[in-house]
This record gives structure tokens, sequence and C-alpha cells, in this order.
């Protein structure tokens, strides 16, 4: 289990001449536990520190306060337990789909036999066993974030973490990968840890959706959800999406994410409210 405890971030921003040591807090306080085979998704609005958190527990970055562990053993740096997919994907165009899925396992070493055998795994699990050969350049951008968690799974992590790996789709490519996700989510058994700004999106995938609630940066409230259970055990996406305990909770989600907005700014409230909704 991951386990964030009284995590606090902050920055030193850039200074102006009367206050040199001007400091932003991003984090305070922030308590989690992320479970092994758990579905954590995170939502909230811009700035409220959702990458930073993501980049505490990849372990890219060491919290001002408080500590972040992982079976009790402090998070210091990153590791290979700990996999990262990012929004826009960091795929070696002039390598094949096969040969970047086994990037990791050749850097540590692995024959190449064993590497194929692993890779064929990874792009069966991911529906990508018939692109094996293909090169980068000639996939589509859901097939490349296949790719890429391809690539984050072969090398056998505990927990993936994807920081808003959707994000750059169309609206019906990023349906059909909220649905692979789910299926490798399930069949992989990993546990998720995943950011997004579409409340339709967390609702359907997560087991544990935290709200963040922004400046600074805290807990607002964590949801048990079964939605994407129910997907795993073989009902539709339509029929759970448009599901009324799924519209009902869509909904007041929507309207607390807007009302703590609308706290921090009026006018963000009606530009913003299309945007939460898609
Ligand atoms: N290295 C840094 N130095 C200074 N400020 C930073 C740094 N990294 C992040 N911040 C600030 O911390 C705040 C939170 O940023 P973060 O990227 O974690 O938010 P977010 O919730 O992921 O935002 P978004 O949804 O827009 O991606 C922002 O105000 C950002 O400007």
């Amino acid at each position: 289990m991951i386990r964030l405890q009284s995590i606090g971030v902050s920055f030193n921003t850039p200074s102006s001449r009367r206050n040199p040591t001007q400091s932003v807090e991003v984090l305070r306080n922030l308590s989690l536990d992320c479970r092994d085979g758990s579905f954590t998704v995170v939502i909230g609005e811009s700035g409220c520190g959702k990458t930073t958190l993501l980049n505490v527990i990849a372990g890219f970055l060491t919290p001002t306060s408080g500590s972040v562990s992982l079976d009790g053993s402090a998070i210091t740096g990153p590791g290979a337990e700990r996999g990262v997919v990012f929004q826009s994907d960091t795929l070696l165009p002039w390598q094949t789909v096969q040969e970047n899925v086994v990037f990791g396992l050749r850097l540590a070493g692995w024959g190449k036999e064993k590497r194929a055998e692993k890779a064929h795994e990874y792009l069966q699990l991911t529906g990508l066993a018939d692109y094996a050969d293909y090169a980068i350049d000639k996939l589509s951008g859901g097939m490349r974030q296949r790719v890429s968690l391809a690539r984050a799974l072969a090398v056998d992590p505990r927990f993936l973490l994807l920081d808003e790996p959707l994000g750059a789709l169309d609206a019906l490519t990023r349906e059909r990968m909220q649905e692979h996700l789910l299926q490798v989510w399930h069949r992989s058994g990993k546990g998720m840890f995943m950011i997004t700004h579409s409340v339709e999106e967390a609702l359907f995938l997560a087991t544990d959706l935290v709200l963040l609630r922004a400046r600074p940066g805290r807990v607002e409230s964590v949801h048990q959800l079964e939605f994407g259970q129910r997907f795993a055990a073989g009902e539709s996406a339509r029929s759970i999406k448009s599901d009324p305990s799924f519209v009902r909770l869509r909904e007041e989600i929507l309207e607390q994410l807007l009302q703590n907005e609308v706290k921090h700014d009026e006018v963000k409230y009606e530009t913003n409210k299309e945007a939460w909704a898609a």
C-alpha cells in the first residue's frame, strides 16, 4: 500500500525585490492510502496540486513535510515498483511498438527471448498484438497511449501512476481507452493512481475517487465506487454511465467542484461548467 501522511508541499516562487523568499503552499496536511489493486482517481480544479501529488508518489518530488511510503518503507525517489504514464507519450518514434514496450527490460539486461515473451503478454493485454512491428508514427493517439501503458506494465510495477493519460484524445477514443484501462486494471491486478479533469471518467474508473480542494490542495472527500468493477464484470459502459445512481453522483460531484471553484472566482463558474462535464 502507498501511504501519504500529512503531506505538505511548498514551492519558492520567482521572488520580487521586496519579498525575496516568497513561498506558495500547494499541498497541506494531505493524507491518503492507495491500496494494492485499487483504482484511485484524483479530480480537482486546475492548479489544486494533482500533478504535484503524483510527483510526490512517483518520487520525483520530496514533500516539504509529512511522509510517503510503500509498505512502510519511505519513498525517497523513483522506483521500478511505480510506473508512470504521462499525458503526452514519451515513446521512441524510431523504434517499433515491440521495441518500445521492452525498452525498460533491455535496460534491465533481459535477454531477447524473454523480452519478446513479455512484450507479447503486454501487447495482448493492451490489444496491440497485431501491431508489434509497426512504427510508432503509424499509430493513432489512442494506440500510442496503449503502447505507453504496455511499456509501463512490462517492467511489472506494483502501481501505475497516470497523469491525465487520456486528456489529449478525442471523445470517442477516450471512451474506448477508459474501457481498455479498466480491462488492463482488472486483468493485471495492478494498483492505479490516476489524474483526470473529467468527472464522468473519474466515476467510471475509480474504486476510490478523491476530490481535492485548492489553495492549498487538500483532500475534500473520498468516494468508494464500484462502477468500474461492474464494467469488469460484463456490464456495458453505456448502461453504467446512464444508470441513475451514476448520473446523480456525477451531478453531485460536478456541483461540488463548481461550488469550490466559485468560492475562488465567480467568473470561472460559468466558463468551466462545460469543461468539467466533458
Ligand atoms: N516546480 C514548481 N515551482 C513552483 N510552483 C509550482 C511548481 N510545480 C507546480 N507549481 C505550482 O503548484 C500549483 C499546483 O500545480 P499542479 O501542476 O500540481 O496542479 P494541477 O492540479 O495538476 O493542475 P492542472 O489540473 O492544471 O494540471 C500551481 O499553482 C503551480 O503553478
